[in-house]
């Protein structure tokens, strides 16, 4: 018997998602030798990246070295990338919250290993790695939030960018730290920033550095929200009840909404509104559809 127009369909727009998504930003053709890569930043070891993966589709993804204010080692990179696949094998996600440990978001690099990685190649190497992964992390057919409480300096900071929102505990703090360092940014962080906030205030968040609270990050659109605790806990429930507004549906709709806002952010006019189309197909007269249907919403 024939499948169901939209199981067909969902399968073909599976597919070619998938698809896309697995062309990474980096490849062979651009010297990207990913194997070697890994092998030299496991060579920096300490902290981890943990992930709850919860039964109501929501995720909760832990940068986790608070003893170096959740600095990225090397060993935490690799395991960022083995957590973004996790998830993208996830079939039942929606929603991913990313903080740190120690009430605390992540101070970029370790410094550490910073040191170790001084030569161009390296350094590039690193970025190559990085931006793969956050490319990855933000393409996620879920609605990722970064919960930033305390410091989101240098890498943190660009961390935030790849999440399609950000929450801000009071007191807490966005720093682009790399002009100090004689550096720009090289996870992706720059080209993320001026999507978001413009090439104007990018330029000045760059250019200086600037120490950005949540009520300037709020007036840049940097920041969605400041949440009312700085408590740990209590902040992390104030990020999942934020996030819930946008989540409450069926998985395989949040997932479909993500997918054809990601294809209008990144796709030209006529190739999003294809997308879009075939991604409609995936849920028209899908399980979700014709239980609204029985039900006759009234939207007051
Ligand atoms: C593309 C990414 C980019 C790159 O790779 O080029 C980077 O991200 S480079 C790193 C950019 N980040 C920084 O420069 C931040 C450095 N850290 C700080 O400015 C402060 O630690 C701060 C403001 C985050 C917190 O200050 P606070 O006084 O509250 O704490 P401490 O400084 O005492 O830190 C506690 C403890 O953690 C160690 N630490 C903090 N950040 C790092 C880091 N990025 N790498 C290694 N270690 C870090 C700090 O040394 C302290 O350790 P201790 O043994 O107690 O001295």
């Amino acid at each position: 018997m024939a499948l169901p127009l939209w199981k067909n369909a969902l399968q073909t727009t599976k597919k070619m998602i998938l698809q896309q998504r697995r062309l990474s930003l980096y490849n062979s053709a651009h010297g990207y030798k990913e194997e070697l890569i890994k092998k030299k930043l496991q060579q920096f070891a300490g902290g981890s990246i943990n992930l709850s993966k919860e039964d109501n589709g929501i995720g909760i993804l832990t940068l986790n070295n608070p003893k170096l204010m959740n600095a990225f080692t090397g060993t935490m990179m690799v395991e960022l990338q083995e957590r973004v696949t996790e998830l993208e094998n996830w079939k039942d996600g929606k929603g991913l919250i990313i903080h740190g440990a120690g009430n605390t978001f992540c101070s970029g690099s370790d410094l550490n290993a910073v040191k170790e990685i001084s030569n161009s190649q390296d350094g590039m190497n690193m970025c190559m790695f990085m931006q793969n992964t956050l490319t990855r992390l933000m393409r996620l057919p879920l609605i990722s939030v970064a919960l930033v409480q305390g410091k989101a300096f240098g890498g943190g900071a660009e961390l935030t960018t790849a999440c399609d929102f950000r929450l801000m505990a009071p007191g807490s703090e966005i720093r682009f730290v790399h002009k100090s360092m004689g550096l720009v940014p090289g996870w992706g962080g720059a080209a993320r920033l001026v999507r978001i906030v413009g090439s104007g205030a990018a330029l000045q968040l760059l250019g200086g550095a600037v120490r950005v609270d949540p009520e300037r990050a709020l007036r840049l659109g940097l920041s969605d929200q400041t949440l009312p605790s700085s408590d740990e806990t209590r902040a992390l429930g104030e990020a999942r009840a934020w996030l819930s507004q946008y989540t409450d549906a069926p998985a395989t709709v949040i997932r479909a909404v993500k997918n054809v806002v990601t294809a209008g952010r990144e796709l030209p006019l006529e190739a999003a509104l294809r997308t879009e189309k075939d991604i409609f197909g995936t849920v028209w007269g899908g399980p979700a559809n014709l239980q609204a249907l029985v039900r006759r919403p009234k939207h007051k």
